[in-house]
C-alpha cells in the first residue's frame, strides 16, 4: 500500500494536508533548500497539531557531510517529537563516517530516514550500510529543484532496484523529487512505501508557495486509482 507523504511548512498547511488525505506529514522549509529545516517551535507546534493522527517526519536541513554536525542536528530534531528524522546524504559516494556516527541514535530509538539524491547518481550499494546502522528507511529525492523530476534522473529499472534493495533490507522506502500527477502511474508500478510531494501540492506547482487541499486530494485520488488498477491487473 503506497502512502502519500506531503511536505508542509506550518500548521495551516498540515491541516490542509490532513484534510486532503495525506498519510505522512513531512515538516520541511522549502524556502531553505531541498531539505530545509523548520525552526524548532514550528516543528513542535505542527507535531502538537497532528496529534499522532498520522506519522510525522522532519528534515534536518541542507547540512554538510560532517559527522559531528549531522549527529547534533539529528539528536536535536529527535527531541521535537517527530516520528522520523530525514537526513540528506549528498553526493555520489555516501560517507560511511556519517552513517556510523548516527548508529547510537538509532540504538536509542531514533527512526532515521536517509535521503539520497537522484540527480547526484547515488551509489545504491550504500543501502546495506544504512540498514546495518539501524536506519528505519531510505528515500530518493532531488537536490536541484530546477533541473527536472526524479524520473528524468534515474530510469525505471534503477528505481526498481532501489525499491527492491530497500524492501529486502527491511527499510521503509520512498520516492520523491518534483514528481506530480504525470509520474504517479509509472512510480506506483514499483510499489514504494510512500511517494513524497511538495511542489505538486502547491499553488502554481511552486514548492515555495502555499499548499492547497485540492491538489492534495487530486494526488491522493490518483494514487488510490492506481492501487485499484494494479489490484485488478
Ligand atoms: O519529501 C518530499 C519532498 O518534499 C518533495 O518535494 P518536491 O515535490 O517539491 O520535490
Amino acid at each position: 500500500m503506497t502512502r502519500l507523504l506531503a511536505s508542509v511548512m506550518n500548521v495551516e498547511e498540515a491541516d490542509c494536508a490532513l484534510q486532503g488525505g495525506a498519510d505522512i506529514i513531512d515538516l520541511k522549509n522549502p524556502l531553505a533548500g531541498a531539505l530545509g529545516a523548520l525552526p524548532a517551535p514550528t516543528i513542535q507546534s505542527i507535531v502538537k497539531f497532528v496529534q499522532q493522527r498520522v506519522p510525522t517526519s522532519a528534515t534536518v536541513g541542507d547540512l554538510p557531510m560532517q559527522p559531528d554536525i549531522l549527529y547534533q542536528a539529528v539528536q536535536q530534531t529527535m527531541c521535537y517529537g517527530v516520528d522520523y528524522v530525514k537526513i540528506g546524504f549528498w553526493g555520489k559516494q555516501i560517507s560511511l563516517d556519517c552513517i556510523e556516527i548516527l548508529q547510537p541514535l538509532t540504538q536509542q530509538g531514533g527512526k532515521l530516514i536517509a535521503v539520497l539524491f537522484a540527480d547526484q547518481q547515488p551509489d545504491l550499494n550504500s543501502l546495506c550500510h544504512f540498514a546495518r546502522a539501524g536506519f528505519a528507511g531510505v528515500m530518493l529525492d532531488t537536490a536541484n529543484k530546477q533541473a527536472g523530476n526524479l524520473t528524468q534522473h534515474l530510469n525505471q529499472q534503477t528505481l526498481k532496484v532501489f525499491i527492491q534493495k530497500a524492501q529486502i533490507l527491511g527499510l521503509i522506502n520512498g520516492l520523491a523529487g518534483s514528481i506530480g500527477l504525470a509520474q504517479i502511474s509509472q512510480l506506483m508500478l514499483l510499489s514504494p512505501f510512500y511517494l513524497g510531494f511538495r511542489g505538486a501540492l502547491c499553488v502554481a506547482q511552486q514548492r515555495q508557495s502555499v499548499l492547497q487541499i485540492g491538489a492534495v486530494k487530486q494526488i491522493r485520488e490518483a494514487i488510490h486509482n492506481c492501487k485499484k488498477e494494479l489490484k485488478v491487473a
